[in-house]
């Protein structure tokens, strides 16, 4: 927290991003608008991390290629960044651990530049004092915080069986925080209404209303370009240019996967590939 106690805040965006459109550039631009409105936050950079390949969704492209069109797509903002952290891991990795991974990289470049102009011990000391809590993952009064940013259907697949771990949910919510874009035939208020955990952590979570509403998904991306329709202006001209180059999305891109499981649902249910 600055002086003025605004909050320096850096957005994560978790998602397959296959391919990456416009309306998740838009996001960061509306999650950015809405957080610095309220007079409390300054977002300092927003960080995209596409899911590794071990996610298993269908129709899922490989990861070198979703990550190339996310750099492709953010080459033009001097804020949106890509991390491939998380889709070189070999295997799926939760969101919870992915949001702990950024956080700690946070907190290891605020520890670097505090070492340029401050002398070791005094900085051990500062740091000491600066943490809120002795937990593995503490908050730091002046480190930036870090937001997972989603769309409302990700918010509300938090109630979908063996999705998630609830103890993740409690600890995105609860520690780091929410910025969720309202998506049609979503409502998340109502959904965090409804639940118990989310509603107790309703302070942490940002419900940022998109009132031009914008139906684009990677789905109908996908579905247009298996049959030959223009999706220009859907996605930044250079991502199209390379899903043409690469030959991207067809009706055989679109059937892996098809019989296995979602990494998730095999983790939690046990569950198993046919
Ligand atoms: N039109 C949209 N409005 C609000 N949020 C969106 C929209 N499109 C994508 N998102 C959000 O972007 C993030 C990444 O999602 P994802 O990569 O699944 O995109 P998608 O367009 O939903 O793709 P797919 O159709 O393959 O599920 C998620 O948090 C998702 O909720
Ligand atoms: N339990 C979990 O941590 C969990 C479950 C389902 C999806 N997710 C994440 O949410 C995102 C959803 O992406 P899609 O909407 O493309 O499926 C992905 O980044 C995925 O890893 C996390
Ligand atoms: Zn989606």
């Amino acid at each position: 927290m600055d002086p003025l106690g605004v909050t320096p805040v850096v957005l994560l965006a978790c998602g397959s991003f296959n391919p990456i459109t416009n309306m998740h550039l838009r996001m960061f631009e509306l999650a950015r608008d809405h957080l610095e409105d309220s007079g409390r936050y300054r977002v300092v950079k927003g960080i995209i991390s596409p899911v590794g390949d071990g996610y298993k969704k269908k129709g899922l492209i490989e990861a070198c290629h979703r990550l190339q069109m996310a750099r492709l797509a953010t080459e033009n903002s001097d804020w949106i960044t890509v991390d491939s952290w998380e889709s070189l891991q070999s295997e799926w990795v939760e969101t919870a651990k992915v949001i702990r991974h950024h956080y700690e990289e946070l907190l290891a470049a605020q520890a670097d530049s505090n070492d340029v102009d401050t002398v070791k011990h005094t900085k051990k000391r500062r740091m000491d004092e600066n943490y809120f809590e002795s937990s593995s993952h503490q908050k730091r009064r002046d480190g930036p915080q870090l937001m997972l940013l989603c769309g409302a259907d990700v918010l509300e697949s938090f109630g979908v069986p063996n999705l998630w771990r609830q103890e993740d949910i409690t600890e995105i919510v609860g520690r780091y925080g929410l910025a969720c874009i309202t998506r049609s035939g979503c409502d998340p208020h109502k959904f965090i209404h409804q639940s118990d955990v989310l509603w107790r952590h309703r302070k942490n979570i940002h419900i940022i209303h998109e009132w031009v509403a914008n139906e684009i998904s990677a789905t109908h991306v996908r579905r247009a370009l298996r049959r030959g329709r223009s999706v220009r202006y859907l996605l930044p001209d250079a991502v199209l240019q390379y899903i043409q180059e690469c030959d991207l999305y067809s009706d055989v891109s679109e059937q892996k996967n098809a019989d296995v499981v979602l990494a998730p649902l095999q983790r939690y249910t046990g569950g198993s590939s046919s």
